[in-house]
């Protein structure tokens, strides 16, 4: 019998903040999202984060670590007249978020504006999203990865898809509209499940052929349009693995922007200790296995796996922290512990 959904732990935004400032804040942000005049009065004075074909700008810092240069409006106007741009497609910049002072944060895309200039005049550099996600701290990641996910929307869903007419965004960049059929387009995420499956004392890691070499992952998988989410997690863990879930426990949640947007929910679930056999669909996974509790812990310690000399990692390890598929990894070795 399936278990009920249970929160395992308490994200820092449950507890931290005063709901007062917390709700204003939304209140603002749900304005501007909705309402095109106050987001041109807000995009006045927000920050702005400049990206080159969907690649984030990043500063190296004087503190040795990187960061998410914060441009205001003006600034990013006077560039694009000093480059030979068009100061007013500063206009065409994406409504992200809000800082917990009220300041609208946005992303915009550089264009066809030569990369190393926009690079010189910014004192920093334009970074693959995947190295990006590596290299920064904190709550930039995601907020790197939620404004390039919008920015890729945008440059994909230029017409509607019923009429072919174009779609006309407002002005925060939350729909697309066709005026021609009146159809709203909103911003899509697929929802994926992510599970780390055990069997009490184990637990089972498996990695796609495209994965980088030694990198075994939780296991993950679409849901399919109608089903529940426990629904997709048995289905997927059956057809992947041959094995059949006993029990789930909800972990956490993730925005993932790889390759497109993805809505990724992160569960646990257990299969009985006496029916462990894997059988792998060879279609979508190389290899899955069973990993002991000291192999697991190992893997975590290993921020970047040496290489041999063509580049290839040479040991088994596990996806980054960045990544929830670790968080998971990180729960379940922490479990074991609690356990013993
Ligand atoms: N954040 C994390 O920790 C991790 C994230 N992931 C992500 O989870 C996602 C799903 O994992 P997979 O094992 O690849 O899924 P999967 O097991 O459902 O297999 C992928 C196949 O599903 C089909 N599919 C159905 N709906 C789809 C949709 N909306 N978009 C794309 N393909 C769809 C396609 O045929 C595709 O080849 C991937 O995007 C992957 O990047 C995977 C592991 C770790
Ligand atoms: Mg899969």
């Amino acid at each position: 019998m399936l278990q009920p959904l249970r929160i395992l732990f308490r994200p820092k935004w449950m507890v931290s903040r005063s709901s007062a400032s917390y709700v204003s804040r939304m209140r603002h942000l749900n304005k501007i999202k909705e309402e095109d005049e106050a987001c041109r009065a807000a995009l006045q004075s927000g920050n702005i984060f400049l990206y080159h074909k969907l690649a984030p700008l990043l500063r190296w810092t004087d503190s040795g670590i990187y960061q998410l240069p914060a441009l205001q409006t003006k600034d990013v106007e006077e560039i694009l007249e000093k480059l030979g741009g068009d100061k007013e497609m500063v206009k065409e910049s994406i409504l992200i978020n809000c800082t917990e002072q009220n300041e609208a944060q946005f992303s915009f895309d550089v264009g066809a504006i030569d990369q190393a200039a926009v690079e010189e005049q910014c004192r920093g550099t334009f970074v693959d999203l995947r190295k990006a996600f590596f290299l920064l701290r904190g709550s930039e990641a995601p907020l790197v990865a939620r404004g390039q996910a919008l920015l890729r929307w945008h440059q994909t869903n230029g017409f509607c898809s019923s009429t072919g007419q174009p779609t006309q965004r407002n002005q925060s960049g939350s729909q697309r509209v066709c005026h021609s059929s009146g159809i709203t387009y909103y911003p899509k995420m697929s929802p994926v499940v992510i599970v780390l499956v055990s069997d009490g004392k184990r637990c089972l890691l498996g990695r796609q052929s495209t994965f980088p070499r030694g990198m075994y992952s939780a296991l993950a998988g679409f849901c399919d349009i109608g089903e529940t989410m426990e629904e997709a997690l048995r289905r997927e863990i059956a057809e992947e693995v041959g094995l059949e879930v006993e029990s789930i426990q909800y972990s956490g949640s993730q925005h993932w922007p790889f390759p497109q947007s993805s809505f990724m929910v992160a569960c646990h679930a257990t299969v009985n200790p006496d029916k462990t056999h894997v059988s792998v669909d060879k279609e979508e996974l190389e290899d899955a296995r069973w990993f002991s509790l000291e192999e697991v812990q190992e893997a975590l310690t290993i921020k970047v796996p040496p290489r041999n000399n063509k580049g290839e990692p040479t040991v088994f390890w596990v996806p980054p922290s960045y990544a929830i598929a670790n968080r998971l990894i990180q729960e379940w070795a922490n479990q074991q512990h609690l356990k013993s």
